[in-house]
Order: structure tokens, then C-alpha cells, then sequence
């Protein structure tokens, strides 16, 4: 069930303001469905494969589906998520827009969730983005946007283990959005995609041509070890990460966070 308006409005931080400088509020085909795509994550420190996967949804979305990509954003999850090793919230934001910068897709960082003081569930990350681009800027050339999550395919197997996504808001999520599914190395997608079956026609694969299995952790550990991660990330985002002297020790303590714990687990 879709969050309350009045909910998502009193959750506005202090100086907000909903980025829609690249969000195309008049679509370039209008025989197309208006897309925008949501990454959700940790994006700790956030790295070359996240920007691609933006890139490969939107040729996705071109050749296989009706829709056009009008807008895609980047959801930092914030510090009440808890996960070990993060770096501070308004940290990973900072890298994000140092990121996108340069970023040919119509790409942007909404802080609001990277904002919050409590942990926002992802189903609730979408009403907000429904809200700001379709009930108050009345989506894009006057249709209503389709909002989807873009997720790799770990994030969608973790949708059938126990205790990590409410079932409600699975529903909400992929019954109600829609989710584009990125391949990534070491996954049983097949596995993960027959137990959501219910959500297949609002499911969609994208295969990889060329798979990359870089992961935040990994450059974590590399930085740990005084490593370079260099043509893994934006030159901007490394000389952040030096300027700030960031992952050279666990960064974020982790409170006692059901989310978090199974984010660990399942850190690749
Ligand atoms: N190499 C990859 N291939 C496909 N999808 C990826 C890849 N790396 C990250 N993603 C996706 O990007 C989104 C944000 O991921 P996240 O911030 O957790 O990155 P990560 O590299 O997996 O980080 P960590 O190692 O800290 O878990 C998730 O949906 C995740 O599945
Ligand atoms: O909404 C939920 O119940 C939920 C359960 C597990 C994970 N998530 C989201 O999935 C993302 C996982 O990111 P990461 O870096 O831990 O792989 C992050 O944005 C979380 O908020 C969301």
C-alpha cells in the first residue's frame, strides 16, 4: 500500500529540494510509457558498474520495451541502515554527484533517503519518488511516469530470503512499480526470478553482455590494504576518497539492525 502524502511531506529534511535538473519533464517520443529508474544502495564508495547499469537499463528499455527513460536517480540508503564499512552518509552522496557529473544519461542524487534519521524501507524510497514526479510535478508530457527500482540480481535474491524484505512491501514494490534486474556475477537469478513469479509481467532481466564482478566491498578492502582503485571509479570520486581519508578504518558503527545484519550477510 502507497505511503500517505502527508507522511512522505512531514519526511522532507531541512532545505530539501527534489533534484529534477536532468529529469525530462517532456518526453524526446511520445508513443513511449515515461520511464524513471531508482537505484537503491549503499553505494560505498559507488563505482563504474553502478553507473553501467544505468546504461544498460536505458538500451534495455529502448530495444526491448516501450518505455523511454525520462529520469534516473541514485538513492544513497542513509547512516541509519548500519551496515559495517560504510562510509558516512553525506560522504557517499558527495561521491555520487561527483559521479554523475560527467553522466550522459539523465542521471541525478536524491539525498532525501540518504537524509533520514531512521531507516526507510525501499517500498516507502519509491512512494517518495512517486510523489515528488508524479502527484506534484504531474509526471512527464502530462502522463503518469511508470517509478521502478533498478537493482543487480543479489539485491533481487535476497527478496525470497527470510526476513529481509516485508511481504507487503514486495508487493508494493514489484507489484505496484516494477523492477529492471541488472545481471551480476555468482547469482542464481533463474532461482530468485521462479519464486517472484507472481511479478513477472513487472520484472525485468537485463543479461549482461559484459559481466563485472566489482563490488564497493571489494574497493573497500583494496583501500584497507593502501590499494589503488583507480579506473574502478571517477577520478573525482578517488581524489574524494583521499582528500577525506575515507575506508582506511570501519567507518560507520553498526547498530543493532535487522537490515543491516542481513546486508552483511549478503555483502559481496
Ligand atoms: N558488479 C555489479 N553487477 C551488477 N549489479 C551491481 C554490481 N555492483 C553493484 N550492483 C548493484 O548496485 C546496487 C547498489 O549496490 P551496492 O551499493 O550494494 O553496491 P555493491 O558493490 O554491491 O556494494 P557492497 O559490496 O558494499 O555490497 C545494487 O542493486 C547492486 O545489486
Ligand atoms: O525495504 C526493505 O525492506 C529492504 C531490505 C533489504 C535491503 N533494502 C535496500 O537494498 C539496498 C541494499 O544495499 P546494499 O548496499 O546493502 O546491498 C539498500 O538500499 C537497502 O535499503 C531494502
Amino acid at each position: 500500500m502507497a505511503t500517505d502524502p502527508g507522511v512522505l511531506d512531514a519526511m522532507t529534511p531541512p532545505g530539501y529540494t527534489f533534484p529534477t535538473i536532468r529529469l525530462r519533464q517532456q518526453q524526446n517520443d511520445p508513443s513511449r510509457d515515461p520511464l524513471v529508474l531508482v537505484a537503491c544502495g549503499s553505494f560505498s564508495p559507488i563505482h563504474y558498474v553502478h553507473l553501467q547499469m544505468f546504461a544498460m537499463a536505458a538500451d534495455y528499455a529502448r530495444n526491448e520495451t516501450n518505455y523511454e527513460v525520462v529520469g534516473a536517480y541514485l538513492s544513497p540508503v542513509s547512516d541509519a541502515y548500519g551496515k559495517r564499512g560504510l562510509a558516512r552518509a553525506h560522504h557517499r552522496v558527495e561521491m555520487c554527484e561527483l559521479a554523475v557529473k560527467h553522466a550522459r544519461q539523465p542521471l541525478m542524487v536524491d539525498p532525501w533517503e540518504a537524509q533520514q534519521a531512521s531507516y526507510v524501507p525501499t517500498a516507502k524510497v519509491l512512494d517518495h519518488f512517486d510523489r515528488e514526479i508524479n502527484q506534484l510535478r504531474g509526471g512527464s508530457s502530462g502522463k503518469k511516469v511508470r517509478i521502478a527500482l533498478l537493482a543487480g540480481a543479489d539485491l533481487v535474491e535476497t527478496f525470497s530470503q527470510p526476513n529481509v524484505w516485508a511481504l507487503h512491501d514486495l508487493q508494493h514494490i514489484l507489484g505496484d512499480y516494477g523492477a529492471f534486474v541488472v545481471e551480476r556475477a555468482n547469482s542464481n537469478i533463474e532461482q530468485a526470478l521462479s519464486s517472484l513469479r507472481e511479478w513477472r509481467d513487472n520484472i525485468h532481466y537485463i543479461p549482461a553482455i559484459i559481466s563485472n564482478p566489482m563490488s564497493s566491498t571489494m574497493l573497500r578492502l583494496l583501500l584497507k590494504g593502501n590499494m589503488s582503485i583507480e579506473y574502478h571509479v571517477p577520478r573525482e570520486v578517488m581524489d574524494y576518497i583521499e582528500a577525506n581519508g575515507l575506508y582506511k578504518d570501519e567507518m560507520v558503527a553498526a547498530p543493532d539492525n535487522k537490515k543491516a545484519k542481513s546486508a552483511e550477510g549478503s555483502s559481496s
